[in-house]
């Protein structure tokens, strides 16, 4: 279990987001809503280190105590951006293999190719393109996707990843995720839209209002 307790996000001066306590159960798929500019995608780049917003915080795991391990072993984290960068020079399909390399779970690069087909209508060319330069932004989305695949991560922080994206996408990154979110695989996916609500259902929703966060869980954990 991930537990987060009274963490401040600033930004410079500004305080985007105060006291924050957020508990992620092992198998929980979450939920993030809360109006534009509120703070979801500062409070995701804390949590994964990847900007330098000054926080004070308190994470206790009890497998890693004392430990904020998703920040030490990068292996297990996933992040998926909401505006993903265009790379020219890097081909996909070379730094998914390297991402594979580096997560070494003992499935080889060729099998997770194959649990791509599975999960996902890929067109292959596009795995020889340069890293989304010229795709459009559904295709980016579904990308990221496919690098999450990739990586197996067991926390998965997605941000908006059906934004932008139709109805029948938005229905098949439902499946996508569902069909990756097993037991030991930990989701908190922002979202604005009711519809990836609907069709994920979650353990959980986490609402940021006036900088706070309030939480509605539907399961009761031990
Ligand atoms: N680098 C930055 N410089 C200045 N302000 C920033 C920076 N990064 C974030 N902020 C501010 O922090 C606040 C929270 O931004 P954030 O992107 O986390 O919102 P959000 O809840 O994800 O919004 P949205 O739903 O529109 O994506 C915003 O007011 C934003 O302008």
């Amino acid at each position: 279990m991930i537990k987060i307790k009274h963490i401040n996000i600033n930004f410079k001066t500004k305080r985007i987001l105060s006291n924050v306590s957020l508990r992620l159960f092992p198998g929980e798929l979450c939920i993030m809503i809360g109006e534009n500019g509120i703070g979801k995608t500062c409070f995701i780049n804390t949590l994964s280190n990847m900007d330098n917003y000054t926080h004070q915080d308190w994470i206790d795991d009890k497998q890693h105590r004392g430990g904020m391990w998703w920040r030490k072993d990068r292996s297990t984290v996933f992040v998926g951006f909401q505006h993903p960068v265009e790379i020219p020079g890097i081909i996909y399909i070379h730094f998914l293999r390297l991402i594979s390399k580096r997560n070494n779970t003992g499935n080889t690069f060729t099998n997770k190719l194959q649990k791509l087909n599975k999960f996902m209508d890929v067109d292959n060319n596009m795995l020889y393109r340069p890293m989304n330069v010229g795709f459009s932004g559904g295709e980016k989305r579904m990308f990221e996707l496919i690098q999450m695949i990739i990586t197996e991560p067991s926390l998965c922080f997605l941000d908006e990843p059906d934004s932008g994206l139709d109805s029948k996408k938005t229905t098949s990154i439902s499946k996508i995720l569902l069909g990756f979110n097993i037991s030991n695989r930990t989701f908190l996916v922002v979202t604005h839209n009711p519809k990836l609500l609907n069709h994920l259902s979650p353990d959980s929703i986490y609402n940021l209002i006036n900088n706070k966060v309030i939480c509605f869980r539907k399961k009761c954990y031990a």
